[in-house]
């Protein structure tokens, strides 16, 4: 099966206060339709990693491939256009915005991209929200919807412009456990159906127990 997001030997040091080696010889490797979990105690580098295979942190050591194409040393413009068109991203906390409607939050990503008029945005974006089966919220307000309702409509944003690959960062740390199961139902069939392929730091060992494959980290390295 392909290979959708690579690593070759990341490196990552913070020089300030001191210098500190916080990842060391990083090698993954995702494929299409893969669904996998990092787990690992707090502060063993998750989310530095994690902003590194997202193409938002750039100073490493080592190669970073999307897709087969290397996107270490690509410039700033370049990657912003990759990261918005084959990456989707949902956090802990959903970050909608709350002025707006569930539908206008999703199209978003879709209208930076500037690729689709108005009307086939808005119709995929229809389409996002039915696959999360939240499609009678559209025209709420993102702030009059529940906590479970805003991570569903952060995952229809995250699926706007059909990526590759989603990344989350603890994506259910602020789900009850009902809501939980359902994101990970979602994800589950997002990758069995769609081959789309998912990356998703969590703390939750329940949660990443069911899916494909766990990496687990310990200061800086991949242990199993
Ligand atoms: N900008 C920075 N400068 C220096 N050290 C940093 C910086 N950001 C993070 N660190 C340190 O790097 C290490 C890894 O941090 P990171 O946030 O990646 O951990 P994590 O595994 O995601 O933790 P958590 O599970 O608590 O979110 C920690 O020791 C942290 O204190």
């Amino acid at each position: 099966m392909s290979i959708v997001l690579q690593t070759k030997n990341i490196n990552k040091y913070f020089r300030k206060p001191v210098l500190f080696h916080v990842l060391k010889n990083i090698n993954i490797s995702i494929k299409k339709g893969e669904f996998a979990s990092i787990m690992g105690k707090s502060g063993c580098g998750k989310s530095t990693l994690l902003y590194i295979l997202s193409t938002m942190d750039t100073d490493y050591e080592g190669q970073l491939y999307l897709n087969n194409e290397l996107l270490t040393g690509q410039n700033h413009n370049k990657l912003s256009c990759i990261r918005n068109k084959h990456i989707g991203f949902v956090f802990q906390f959903h970050y909608l915005l709350s002025e707006f409607s569930v539908l206008e939050n999703v199209m978003l990503p879709a209208k930076k991209l500037g690729e689709k008029s108005f009307e086939e945005i808005e119709h995929e974006a229809m389409q996002k929200l039915k696959i999360l089966g939240i499609e009678h919220l559209a025209l709420k307000r993102a702030s009059r919807i529940s906590g479970g309702e805003k991570q569903r409509v952060a995952i229809a944003r995250a699926l706007i412009n059909n990526p590759s690959i989603i990344m989350g960062d603890e994506p259910t740390g602020n789900l009850d456990s009902h809501n939980s199961e359902n994101v990970f139902n979602i994800f589950k069939q997002l990758c069995d159906e769609q081959g789309l392929s998912l990356l998703i730091v969590t703390h939750d060992e329940d949660f990443a127990k069911k899916t494909d494959r766990i990496i687990t980290m310990s200061d800086g390295e991949i242990i199993s």
